[in-house]
C-alpha cells in the first residue's frame, strides 16, 4: 500500500530507523571536476527535507547518489542499511524513486495508465496485482479519471501529478522530488503540496523555491561547493539571513518566516486550505 498519514498537518515524524546514510561522500566527474567533497548526512525514516543550495552547489549530483545512477569516487551511500552500489543498484531503484523536473522525462506510453504500471511491471508485477499498482497511485495523486488519457493530453500539472504517480506505483520507501513545484500555476502548486504531505514517506525535496520547501519539509539541509553547510529545522534554516545571504539564497520579497511559523503553529498547518 502507498502509506498516507491520515490527516494533513505536522504531527510527530515516525522514527523507524534511518533511511537515507551518506558518509564522507566525494565525487569527482570524469573530466576531474569535484562536485562532492565530503557529504555526511543522515535522514530518518519519515522525515522530509529540503535539499537547498546555489547553482552549480552539487545537489542533483547528490542526488543521482542515492538511487545509484553516479557512485562515490570515495564514501559510501546506504539506503535502509543496504549499500549503494553496482550489486545492490537494481534494489536500490526500486526503494528510492525519484519525480524529476519534466514530467516527460517519465512520461512516455499512450496512456497514462501504462506510464504508471511501467515502473512496477519492470519489477515483476503483474495481473491483479498490477492493476491494483495503478489504481491505488492514480488515486493517490487525484489522477484515476485521467487513467485512460495520453500524457502528452494533459495539462502541465496534471503531468506532473502523472509522473508522481508512476513513482509512488513502485512503493519506493524514498522519494526524492527535483523542483516539484516549477511551472505549476498555484493551485496545482497547493494541491501537490496536499498529495506530498498526506504520504508517509521519507522524502527529499531539491529546489530553488524555498517557501514552498518551507510548506513540505521540517527540516532544511544547504549545500555548497559540494559539502553540507547547515542542516536543521526548515524554519530556523529560512530565518537566518546570514548563512542564506553567504550561500546565494534568497527569500522572496514579503515572505515572512515569524509569520509562517506563527501560522503553522495556530493551525497546525502550513499549506493554505482552498
Ligand atoms: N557531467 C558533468 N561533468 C562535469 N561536471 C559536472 C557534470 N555535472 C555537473 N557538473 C558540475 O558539478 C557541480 C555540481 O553540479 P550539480 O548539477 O550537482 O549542481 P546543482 O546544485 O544541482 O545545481 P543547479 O541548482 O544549478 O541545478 C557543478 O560545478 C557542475 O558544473
Amino acid at each position: 500500500m502507498i502509506r498516507r498519514k491520515s490527516t494533513a498537518g505536522s504531527e510527530p515524524l515516525p522514527s523507524t530507523g534511518v533511511a537515507v546514510e551518506v558518509s564522507g561522500v566525494r565525487y569527482t566527474y570524469p573530466d576531474g571536476h569535484r562536485a562532492l567533497d565530503g557529504v555526511d548526512l543522515r535522514i530518518r525514516a519519515g522525515e522530509r527535507v529540503a535539499l537547498l543550495g546555489p547553482n552549480g552547489a552539487g545537489k542533483t549530483t547528490l542526488m543521482l547518489h542515492l538511487n545509484g545512477v553516479l557512485t562515490p569516487t570515495e564514501g559510501v551511500v546506504s539506503i535502509h542499511g543496504r549499500i549503494v552500489d553496482k550489486k545492490s543498484v537494481r534494489e536500490v531503484r526500486r526503494q528510492v524513486g525519484v519525480v524529476f523536473q519534466d514530467p516527460d522525462d517519465q512520461l512516455f506510453m499512450p496512456t497514462l495508465a501504462e506510464d504508471v504500471a511501467f515502473g512496477p511491471a519492470n519489477f515483476g508485477v503483474e495481473g491483479q496485482a498490477l492493476a491494483e499498482r495503478v489504481d491505488e497511485a492514480l488515486a493517490a495523486v487525484g489522477m484515476r479519471e485521467q487513467a485512460q488519457r495520453s500524457p502528452h493530453h494533459l495539462s502541465g500539472g496534471q503531468r506532473r501529478r502523472g509522473a508522481l504517480a508512476s513513482v509512488l506505483a513502485c512503493r519506493p520507501d524514498v522519494l526524492v522530488l527535483d523542483e516539484p513545484s516549477a511551472n505549476l500555476d498555484p493551485v496545482a502548486r497547493r494541491e501537490l503540496a496536499e498529495t506530498l504531505i498526506g504520504l508517509d514517506t521519507t522524502m527529499i525535496v531539491v529546489t530553488h523555491d524555498l517557501p514552498y520547501a518551507a510548506q513540505l519539509c521540517d527540516r532544511a539541509v544547504i549545500v555548497d561547493e559540494g559539502r553540507v553547510v547547515a542542516d536543521g529545522a526548515i524554519l530556523d534554516v529560512l530565518a537566518d539571513a546570514e548563512t542564506l545571504a553567504r550561500h546565494r539564497l534568497e527569500l522572496p520579497w514579503g515572505f515572512d518566516v515569524d509569520t509562517m511559523r506563527a501560522l503553522s503553529e495556530r493551525t497546525g498547518r502550513r499549506v493554505p486550505t482552498g
